[in-house]
């Protein structure tokens, strides 16, 4: 069962470096005056070893900062890095072959393959690149994650947060350097959601891992080691150690400025 970060020693110290960095990123869709500014400059730095979570109300700009820091978006302007590598500029096929190998993605649907069972679900991205799991660590991933008497199950015969754990699982088995998770609990019933969120926060603390997650939930966000709190296409405050009812109060207190500004007021800023 999973606990909050704040009962957690903290991920890794913020030294380990940085898994991905953004400057100025800006992000625009369509032209003229449909034209909607879904990112607005911004700087995001998301560190190493450690859980972070990114918050705000619909359409503020989440699952797009998370496509254009993972190369599955492109960027209007501003530019994107994955460790030391400048993604900005990447051609299509160098982009698809960085994503493949250096990260894991979670989503949620958990895009799982039903013909295949959970083993061959769980390599199959590794299969297609022509690698190997490393068998020791996808042991330790298969047995952190619980999955070790699932394994020649088919997705249909796993219930739903066994079916995110083989998902978790496929995100985690190439070691990559940054899991991206959109909503990986949105479609769990809460004890589900629990486990998953737990797993996610293992794969930092014990497997050493860094995870970027896009929820609504603060039960969820409370889970993290740090909150980015975005609107409007901007980041507007971030947490340390969050917990749900810190994150709910930060969120109702933007609610409340919004409200009094009306929608369309300029943004909050700290
Ligand atoms: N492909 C697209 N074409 C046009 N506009 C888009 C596209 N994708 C996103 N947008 C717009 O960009 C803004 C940010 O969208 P985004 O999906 O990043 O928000 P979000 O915070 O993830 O929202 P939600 O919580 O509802 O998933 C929204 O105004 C959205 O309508």
């Amino acid at each position: 069962m999973s606990t909050p970060a704040a009962e957690h020693a903290p991920g890794r110290a913020p030294d380990a470096g940085t898994a991905a960095r953004a400057r100025g990123l800006t992000k625009a869709y369509g032209s003229g005056e449909t034209a909607v500014l879904a990112l607005d400059s911004v700087d995001v730095d998301i560190a190493r070893g450690r859980f972070t979570a990114v918050m705000g109300p619909s359409g503020s700009g989440k699952s797009t900062l998370m496509h254009c820091l993972a190369g599955l978006d492109s960027v209007s302007a501003g530019r994107v890095w994955l460790g030391d590598t400048e993604i900005t500029g990447l051609k299509d096929g160098e982009l698809t072959r960085l994503r493949r190998d250096r990260i894991g993605f979670m989503f949620q649907s958990f895009n799982l393959i039903p013909t295949l069972n959970a083993a061959e679900n769980i390599t199959l991205p590794m299969d297609i690149a022509g690698r190997r799991p490393d068998p020791r660590w996808l042991d330790q991933v298969v047995d952190t994650l619980g999955l070790r008497d699932r394994l020649t199950h088919r997705p249909a015969q796993l219930s739903g947060g066994q079916q995110q754990r083989v998902a978790c699982a496929r995100a985690l088995v190439s070691r990559p350097e940054l899991i991206f998770a959109d909503e990986p609990t949105g479609n769990l019933d809460s004890r589900a959601g629990l486990e998953v969120l737990g797993f996610l926060r293992g794969a930092v603390d014990d497997l050493g891992q860094t995870v970027v997650m896009v929820t609504h939930d603060p039960g969820a966000a409370a889970h993290s080691d740090l909150v980015l709190f975005l609107a409007d296409g901007r980041i507007v405050d971030e947490m340390e150690r969050p917990t749900a009812e810190t994150v709910l109060e930060r969120m109702k207190a933007f609610d409340a400025v919004r409200g009094r500004l009306g929608d369309g007021g300029p943004v909050l800023e700290d």
